[in-house]
């Protein structure tokens, strides 16, 4: 139902796809929640972590389904206080290099992190992120994803990836 329900709302737009119809549709916009939280309800998640910009609409939302808080990962621009933690990531589907950053107090040793995102393509921001999590003593336990577009190589190395779409299942650009 969830996988039916994006792909109507799905678009692409002078080659771009366009999900943001999906947030704009309020139903809609929490069955995707549920259904990126289901698999990790008794997962033991303590935080859930989000890449700017879209991954903070997914990631806060997936957060309050949880019951848990949220730790931002933002780019490079941006006021963001405090003590970072910093990684440069490989090319993403753009070719860009971003330098994701976390607040060193947002995790501790013992969390259990899921992200939550819209995509996932090369994999080099998630990437990024599991080793930032790593870095602040914490265990990414997942991903939740709408669509994964991932080489099974990148995959593999994301430990459990739960996508509400594969690529497969997208129409025609
Ligand atoms: O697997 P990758 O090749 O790393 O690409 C995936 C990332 O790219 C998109 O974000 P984008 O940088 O477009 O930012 P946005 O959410 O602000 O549009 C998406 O939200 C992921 O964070």
């Amino acid at each position: 139902m969830t996988r039916a329900l994006l792909l109507d709302r799905f678009r692409w737009v002078d080659g771009h796809a366009d999900l943001w119809p999906v947030f704009r549709d309020g139903a809609a916009f929490a069955e995707v929640v549920r259904a990126l939280a289901e698999p990790f309800r008794d997962a033991g998640v303590t935080a859930v972590c989000g890449i700017e910009s879209r991954g903070f609409l997914l990631g806060g939302a997936v957060a309050l389904e949880l019951g848990v808080g949220f730790a931002a990962v933002r780019k490079a621009a941006g006021l963001f206080p405090g003590e970072k933690l910093t990684r440069e990531t490989d090319p993403d589907y753009r070719g860009f290099r971003h330098v994701l950053r976390m607040q060193r107090s947002a995790l501790s040793d013992g969390d259990r992190v899921l992200l939550v995102d819209d995509w996932v393509e090369t994999g080099s921001q998630a990437l990024a992120v599991r080793d930032l999590v790593t870095e602040a003593g914490a265990e990414l336990v997942g991903c939740a994803v709408l669509v994964d577009q991932l080489d099974p190589a990148v995959r593999s190395r994301l430990g459990r990836l739960h996508a509400l779409l594969a690529a497969d299942d997208l129409p025609e650009c």
